[in-house]
């Protein structure tokens, strides 16, 4: 039998109108699952299965081996213990910030122990500002923040986040995703978050659901699903792999952090961070192109020993390289896009062990810095 603890375990079938959902996937019940696909594809119709607002007989739900469908069995919504976000926030507008935040919490001793706690939402969600004021006063990303934390403080066992960006412009998105990424480091709660946007699920994500017309194309790690050439993310125009770093040096006098990546290191230009300090990197397959030898005499910063694991045409005139770092081809993953001449003119191969030049790294911002920053990360090259 499928072990099914510690993980999310998903079978929606069923018929809705004209559309057809017959989606199925296993997923750790541990850090954020980005739910992607475009628009219409059933990823709120796979948020409302979940939330028991939607019922699809025939379907299956369990989280961390607790069924919550399964044949006859279905809990009502208001025995599935979830927090849902939306796209836009509804607060109740003659109750202060405060008082919403609360709404919903469990007031009984039996949740304390185990409670995410308000102070630390406050903290977590820069709220302590706030809490006096009227939701009537707020900004949209204000709004957006005292929802997720209402949220949270309904002590759910897993987080339901329907596209809580979209409705807000690229300023107030950027400001709100270092929230995110604190909450990410900070709780241990489970997150499903539904986006069309692949930038957001970079920043984010930790699993990946890809999703086309009611239909689950695959599920697994972010970075395989990336890096998989026979998926969509892969070809297109601005496909990148997304992989945790560890700071292992800082040099003060270029402002440089050396990163220390499975299969080798990373220079990318930076604020100081403390070594050790673990952070996301997103190289784009554009940005990374191939050599047969070590470059002498060259600008670009990060110059890694790698393997060819695969190539993919890529319309007439490219190839899609998915590269493996490291000597002996057993590191991370990368995507690299060459044209066919260049394959053909460098006598490129599967199997062949060459130099991968990464132009540009950038990095998430670390977990207490750029708070209010704008910046969706630094670009190194
Ligand atoms: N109760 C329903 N009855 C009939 N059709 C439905 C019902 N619920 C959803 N649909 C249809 O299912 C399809 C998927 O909708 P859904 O909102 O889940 O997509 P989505 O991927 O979340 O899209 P978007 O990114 O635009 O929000 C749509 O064509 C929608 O009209």
């Amino acid at each position: 039998m499928r072990d099914v603890s510690r993980n999310i375990h998903a079978e929606f079938r069923g018929v809705l109108g004209r559309f057809t959902l017959d989606a199925s996937f296993t997923v750790p019940a541990t850090g954020i699952t980005g739910l992607f696909g475009p628009s219409g594809c059933g990823k709120s119709t796979v948020l409302r299965c979940i939330a028991g607002l939607q019922q699809l007989p025939g379907s299956t739900f369990s989280i961390d081996g607790d069924v919550w469908q399964d044949g006859p069995l279905f809990r009502r919504p208001h025995q599935r213990p979830i927090g849902y976000v939306f796209q836009e926030a509804s607060l109740f507008a003659h109750l202060s910030v405060q008082a919403n935040l609360l709404y919903g919490a469990p007031r009984d001793a039996a949740h304390a122990r185990s409670s995410i706690e308000f102070d630390e939402v406050v903290e977590l969600l820069g709220l302590a500002a706030l809490l006096e004021r009227s939701p009537r006063h707020l900004s949209g990303g204000e709004r957006q923040r005292v929802a997720i934390g209402r949220a949270l403080l309904s002590q759910p066992k897993l987080l339901l986040m329907d596209e809580p960006l979209s409705a807000l412009d690229r300023l107030t998105k950027d400001e709100i995703l270092p929230f995110l990424e604190r909450l990410h480091a900070r709780l241990s709660l489970p997150v499903i978050y539904v986006s069309h946007d692949m930038a957001e699920i970079e920043r984010l994500a930790d699993h990946l659901v890809l999703m086309r017309a009611g239909k689950v194309l695959a599920a697994g790690p972010l970075t395989t699903l990336q890096s998989d050439p026979s998926l969509p993310l892969a070809a297109s125009r601005d496909a990148a792999v997304n992989f945790e770093g560890t700071v292992e040096s800082y040099d003060p006098s270029y402002s440089l952090l050396t990163l220390r990546i499975d299969g080798g290191r990373l220079l990318v230009p930076s604020p100081p961070a403390a070594s050790g300090e673990r952070r996301r990197l997103r190289i784009a397959a554009g940005d990374v192109s191939l050599a047969r030898e070590h470059p002498h005499n060259t600008s670009i910063l990060n110059v890694l020993p790698a393997r060819i694991v695969s190539r993919t045409a890529l319309g007439a005139s490219e190839i899609l390289v998915v590269l493996a770092l490291g000597e002996d081809g057993a590191g991370a993953k990368l995507l690299a896009r060459v044209t066919r001449r260049s394959w053909d003119h460098l006598q490129l191969a599967e199997g062949l062990d060459v130099i991968a030049q990464v132009k540009g790294v950038a990095l998430a911002p670390g977990r207490n810095a750029g708070m209010h920053a704008s910046s969706p990360g630094l670009r190194g090259r």
